[in-house]
């Protein structure tokens, strides 16, 4: 398999996904450059499961030959091309309203266009404080420190104007919305989101196929539209339609909370196969995590420990292994 990717321009990557036969193999591939050069192809049968990533400064493709096969990473650096940081958190304190705990301690952290993080940690040791603290959640309170989102400051901004802004969060335990049903929650969302974009809002035919066709990313049946947010869904349910809120809002930054929790292989597959074609080289992935399977699926650039409020450590994919085998006490304080 040959893939250059040229050094001095950024790449466009397109996955063009053909049908999917019973056995589950039958994807095309193929990889274009800016200048629309064809970089790499194959409509054979090739990856049975499929992850792909790119941004403005590494490209990397994981594929495996055949289902037994164990997977392959092809990584590229394009070293001229600058990243554009898309959020910036420095020395971010935070503690809870009601009892004046400090929860965040100093967070440092910048997420540039087309990277995808993962936050790992104990537990209890702040990732889903630092997550709703980033979304606005009342229930904490910014002590110091500052945060930028797209170049403004994100403290400034109301909870709705964030999500309008770009940011979107999957919530760990997602609610319930009783009375309010998912087409009707999803069509709202995306109406205003438009008309913040200066894009007309959609009438009814449009919304439905738009729909549609989201649903069928998330693999998910069409009943599920009718159904009020979340009532009665299982967990894993709770978990698709959070991404399927995700892939019908879109987002220049997803912040999932623990998002492969309580999912079977199935749906983790669905799951990560879904965000893995929502990401694009402009937009980019902040997700919190236990488990290496959905980090295996869906390859972070950046794997951050956070301990005690503060992310205590940076690394790439292979720290996990160390997480693994030392446990988090080790990891953290390694220098
Ligand atoms: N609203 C709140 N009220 C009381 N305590 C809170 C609140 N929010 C967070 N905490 C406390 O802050 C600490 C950090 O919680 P947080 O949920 O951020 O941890 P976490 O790293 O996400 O943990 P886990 O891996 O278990 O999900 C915990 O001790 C938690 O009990």
């Amino acid at each position: 398999m040959v893939w250059n990717p040229s050094p001095f321009g950024q790449l466009k990557v397109n996955i063009d996904v053909g049908q999917v036969g019973p056995d589950g193999i039958g994807f095309g591939l193929n990889i274009w450059d800016y200048e629309g050069v064809m970089q790499y192809t194959s409509s054979t049968a090739m990856a049975l499961s499929l992850s792909m990533h790119c941004s403005p400064t590494t490209y990397t493709l994981r594929f495996r030959l055949s289902p037994k096969s164990t997977f392959s990473t092809l990584r590229r650096t394009c070293v001229a091309c600058a990243a554009t940081p898309l959020l910036q958190v420095n020395d971010l304190r935070a503690k809870i309203v009601e009892s004046d705990i400090e929860i965040l301690r100093g967070v440092n952290l910048t997420v540039n266009q087309g990277e995808v993080h993962a936050i790992m940690g104990k537990n209890g040791s702040g990732k889903s404080t630092f997550a709703k603290v980033l979304v606005g959640h009342p229930d904490y309170e910014v002590t110091g420190g500052s945060i930028e989102f797209k170049g403004e400051n994100l403290l400034e901004m109301e909870p709705e104007e964030r999500s309008l802004a770009g940011l979107f969060m999957s919530f760990q335990s997602p609610v319930e919305i009783p009375g309010v049903s998912n087409d009707e929650f999803l069509v709202m969302a995306y109406n205003a989101r438009r008309k913040k974009l200066g894009l007309p809002e959609l009438g009814p035919l449009e919304c439905f196929s738009y729909l549609m066709e989201k649903l069928q990313l998330v693999n998910m049946k069409p009943d599920f539209l009718n159904r009020n947010v979340n009532e009665g869904f299982s967990g894993g349910e709770r978990k698709r339609n959070e991404i399927l809120q995700l892939a019908v809002l879109g987002a220049d930054l997803a912040i999932l909370d623990e998002i492969d929790s309580g999912l079977d292989v199935d749906a983790l597959r669905d799951v990560a196969n879904a965000v893995s074609r929502i990401l694009t080289p402009s937009n980019s992935l902040l997700m919190i995590t236990h488990y290496r399977r959905i980090l295996d699926l869906l390859n972070p650039s950046h794997v951050h420990v956070m301990d005690k409020g503060i992310i205590a450590r940076t690394g790439d994919i292979s720290m996990v292994e160390a997480i693994e085998t030392e446990g988090y006490e080790t990891v953290s304080t390694l220098t």
